[in-house]
């Protein structure tokens, strides 16, 4: 047969009618020898959590000294050893906290606490002020060197906006040695709005910071670059890190030190890719808190390494326990799609994602139990999902979830880890259909308990017109069954014999010649827990009357369970075809 081709229409895009031309497409930087595209991540960079400044700084309501203290300690436990902790010049509740964390020692030896100032003298003041008595505490000093900000804001030129940088560093050390004595006390500058200022000029500002702090070895220099606002894509921000490092002198005392925020959306990437580019560490927060969209989120880095077999040097084995805690401290909620964390992001609603995430799993145990090892102990790779969720502290029960997108797989899947029943496949099929029956009557999810309540009631508690009263068996020298069944039928019990090759052949047998036209196609059991009163499930796929049904029975006894399932059948199919008069038994 030859299919005749059919023409398609291609739909035309229109004018938004948006006002784009308002906008200008941001500048890339030019570094035709860029290297940073080759590289590779193979380290966690040294991290710093700006959750308690940054993160603070941004909330509608900020936090309160409990909170803030709560947000200090969960940082501390998770491994941050760099933690900006304030903005101490801005209030004395900030001041305060500063002073709470050194007074009743709740820095940990190897935790270096940070705090932001202005390059004003009485702020800067103010700010190593609240350091007396740290063990170890860094100032880091900011001022904005980009064109607009130097025109609008500060109405200064670049030797003047050098000036401020170079005039605040030396506050800096004059405070620092009237207040802070022998004290262990780092250095960190930021060029504001690095990414808008022409690279050279940040080279520059930075070039006479650090004449005056003077870096060496044992004297390190933070050098913060950060995008205070997103504007270009993360390619231009790596070419503008790249650029620097390499322009600048006493690299090797220097740590390059990224700051993004997320106005694109993409501050992970200019992260990663500014790692690539050479820089030495990150700034940012959990879960992407911070100034509008937030700064880089500190918690997809970290898993992005993790997941690449690379040790974040963070702790994120419950996840959700540090999402709940920074979701109390700064009452914001976490998207139940944020990455790695949010409640959805291990869930498959969509049949062909369940169905390939339940052979998935499948082959995961096969695998490790051929090793002889759990299937933690083994390396991860499984369909749709980039982690094993336990590591992170989830369990396999939220995995898959069903609603009327799921398939046989979906449902399959959570018969099996909820009850460990294993259906057949042309069960799991039939069951499917009708979950799907309640699905596309009511929408919504059908939850696990949903699920086994209409799996029960499909299945396991139909009792009219046949239940199953008492049997007992006997198997002569030919291997033959004589099976005397005891049976309710619409609640008067008859008594009947059947002969077959087997327990089930028999039953059949006794039920067929009492007119019930039984034929069965295809049987599967299995054990559903081990030990003495181990519990069984048996599964017969029948036809009757012309109708294909299938019987599921679980007992002790798996002669009982396969009994129970070929009376389930019959149910099942009495309900759907067989009027309501049954045939006469034997013994009737
Ligand atoms: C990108 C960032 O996230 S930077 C950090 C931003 N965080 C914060 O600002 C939170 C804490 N800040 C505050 O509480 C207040 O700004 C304070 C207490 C520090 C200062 O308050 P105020 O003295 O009232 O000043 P205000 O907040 O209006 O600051 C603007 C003034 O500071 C100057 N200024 C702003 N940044 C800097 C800087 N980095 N270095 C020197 N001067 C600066 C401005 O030019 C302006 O000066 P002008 O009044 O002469 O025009
Ligand atoms: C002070 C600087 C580092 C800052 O917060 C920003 O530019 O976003």
């Amino acid at each position: 047969m030859t299919i005749q081709p059919r023409p398609v229409t291609i739909p035309s895009q229109q004018p938004s009618g948006m006002p784009f031309q308002r906008y200008t497409a941001f500048e890339p930087v030019t570094v035709p020898d860029r290297t940073w595209p080759d590289a590779k991540i193979t380290r966690a960079p040294r991290w710093l959590s700006t959750d308690l400044r940054d993160g603070n700084q941004a909330l509608i309501d900020p936090m309160s000294p409990s909170r803030k203290m709560t947000m200090f300690e969960l940082l501390v436990k998770m491994g941050y050893k760099e933690i900006e902790v304030g903005f101490p010049a801005a209030s004395q509740t900030d001041f305060d906290f500063v002073r709470q964390l050194i007074v009743e020692d709740r820095i940990p030896d190897d935790v270096r606490i940070s705090v932001l100032t202005q390059a004003r003298e009485d702020l800067i003041e103010r700010t190593v002020e609240s350091l007396a008595g740290a063990p170890r505490s860094t100032v880091h000093l900011y001022n904005a060197t980009a064109p607009l900000f130097r025109r609008v804001v500060f109405k200064v030129s670049e030797a003047e906006c050098i000036a401020i940088a170079v005039r605040g560093t030396e506050w800096v050390m004059k405070y620092a040695e009237q207040l802070l004595g022998d004290a262990d006390f780092g250095y960190q500058y930021s060029p504001e709005i690095f990414t808008q200022t022409p690279t050279d000029f940040a080279v520059e500002v930075c070039e006479r910071v650090s004449d005056v702090w003077q870096p060496q070895a044992g004297r390190e220099i933070i050098l913060n670059l950060p995008a205070t606002v997103e504007m270009s894509t993360p390619n231009t921000y790596a070419d503008q890190i790249e650029y620097f490092s390499r322009a600048l002198t006493r690299r090797e005392h220097s740590v390059i030190s990224l700051h993004p925020h997320n106005d694109r959306g993409t501050a992970v990437a200019a992260s990663e890719l500014g790692l690539m580019a050479g820089a030495d560490r990150v700034e940012g927060c959990l879960f992407g808190h911070g100034e509008r969209t937030g700064n880089v989120d500190l918690v997809t880095l970290a898993m992005n390494l993790f997941s690449q077999g690379i040790d974040p040097q963070v702790n994120l084995s419950d996840i959700d326990e540090v999402r709940r805690t920074v979701e109390y401290c700064t009452q914001l909620p976490v998207h139940p799609r944020h990455p790695y964390a949010g409640d959805l992001v291990y869930t498959a609603f969509s049949g062909s994602h369940q169905d390939a995430i339940k052979k998935g799993l499948e082959d995961l145990e096969r695998i490790a139990a051929e090793q002889g090892k759990p299937v933690g102990e083994i390396p991860w790779e499984a369909p749709y999902l980039p982690i094993d969720p336990k590591d992170v502290g989830r369990t396999y029960e939220a995995v898959i979830r069903v609603n009327s997108q799921s398939g046989k797989g979906g449902v399959a899947y959570v018969l099996k880890a909820e009850h460990s029943l294993d259906l057949p496949r042309r069960a799991q099929i039939e069951f499917s259909r009708v979950i799907q029956q309640r699905t596309d009557a009511e929408g919504g999810e059908v939850t696990p308990d949903e699920i086994w309540a209409i799996f029960r009631s499909e299945y396991l508690d139909r009792e009219e017109p046949y239940d199953l009263v008492s049997f007992s068996s006997t198997t002569d020298v030919d291997g033959d069954d004589r099976q005397e069944v005891r049976l309710a039928v619409r609640g008067e019990e008859q008594t009947f014999t059947g002969m077959g090759n087997g327990p089930v052949a028999a039953f059949v047998d006794g039920m067929r010649q009492a007119g019930a036209d039984i034929r069965v196609l295809d049987y599967a059991e299995h054990a559903l827990s081990s030990g003495g009163d181990a519990l069984a499930a048996a599964y017969v796929e029948c036809e009757i009357e012309g109708e294909i049904v299938w019987g599921i029975g679980i007992h002790h006894n798996i002669v009982t369970a396969s009994l129970r399932a070929v009376v389930c059948a019959a149910n099942r199919a009495q309900a759907i075809t067989i009027p309501a008069t049954p045939a006469p038994l034997i013994g009737d």
